[in-house]
């Protein structure tokens, strides 16, 4: 015997590019948008019953209607719950809706100084991650969001201001400590937000008392920025220091995650050709390891 104890679907990988024209000036926003939903949708999977079914393309079809009609594409946060919210109120059967949103980087080519029109380069593979939950269980007029929001593929280094040192030591232990080591990671990091009631014409006041965008510029700020000046006793150390910071700079953060890879950059011997290039602080070749790498990963949680 078995029974159906989990069902959710939708369509992934909508790429959608839109531009928001103002008199000659564009700004411009690519999006990867995934939108899955769950309901009364058992009998699709138990009995081949298609008639519960919104299609995956109608599921596309909708994405790309509000990339057009909302007034909150450019706003990664707002325009996942407005698709997430569309879906749960549109559909009797349907009680939530998972919108994630990956936004690709475009920025603005200056030119003489000055910002240019329609003009973008992409200045770094790094892209900003929005997840939205839209809660339509307790009824269609007591929609509950949850957003958790965050940066991946933001790859950093640093070429001194780290140690790794007094580590554990016992028959399995190899590593030589250093008080000079590369620090090198590519951030995933996402941070959420306590969960929050939301109505379809409201959407445009959540701005206003979350501070999705503060949150986003002050994650990214204060990520680099701890990551640059920390004198780094171990990647653990930096990053439980950099989320301290973000949780206590934004009231309206929850809790905030790190995974980071920590990247080795091995220092090569040239002891055969009579170089010095093994002592830490005068290093100056090294070998980039692709793999293994290390892998460090925290949650630090508001309690007050
Ligand atoms: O910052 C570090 N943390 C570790 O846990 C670790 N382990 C290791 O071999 N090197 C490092 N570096």
């Amino acid at each position: 015997m078995s029974t159906l104890t989990a069902a959710r679907y939708g369509k992934d990988l909508v790429r959608v590019f839109r531009i928001v024209k103002d008199n000659g000036v564009h700004t411009v926003a690519e999006y990867n948008v995934r939108a899955l939903l769950e309901g009364d949708l058992e009998t699709s999977y138990t009995q081949a019953d298609n008639s519960v079914v919104v299609a995956t393309d109608s599921i596309k079809n909708i994405i790309y209607w509000l990339a057009k009609t909302s007034i909150h594409v450019l706003h990664p946060e707002l325009f996942a719950i407005e698709i997430a919210t569309y879906f749960v109120t549109k559909y009797p059967h349907i009680h939530k809706a998972f919108v994630d949103i990956e936004k690709l980087k475009w920025s603005r080519i200056v030119v003489d100084g000055k910002p240019h029109p329609h003009s973008f380069t992409r200045d770094g593979d790094e892209k900003v991650i929005v997840n939205v939950e839209v809660d339509a269980t307790k009824g269609k007029d007591a929609l509950v969001a949850t957003v958790k929001s965050g940066i991946k593929e933001l790859l950093v280094l640093k070429s001194t201001g780290s140690a790794f040192e007094n580590f554990l030591k016992d028959e399995h232990t190899t590593l030589v400590p250093v008080d000079d080591r590369i620090f090198s990671t590519s951030v995933d990091c996402s941070y959420d937000f306590p969960p929050f009631p939301v109505k379809k014409e409201e959407i445009g006041t959540l701005e206003g008392k979350l501070k999705f965008v503060d949150a986003a510029a002050s994650v990214v700020k204060n990520t680099l920025e701890v990551f640059a000046t920390d004198e780094s006793a171990s990647v653990q150390a930096t990053v439980y220091k950099m989320s301290q910071k973000i949780i206590a700079e934004n009231p309206s953060i929850h809790s905030i995650s790190y995974k980071l890879p920590n990247k080795h950059y091995i220092p090569v011997n040239m002891a055969y050709i009579g170089i010095e290039n093994m002592k830490p602080s005068e290093a100056e070749v090294f070998g980039p390891v692709a793999a293994p790498s290390g892998y460090i990963t925290s949650t630090v949680t508001r309690t007050a």
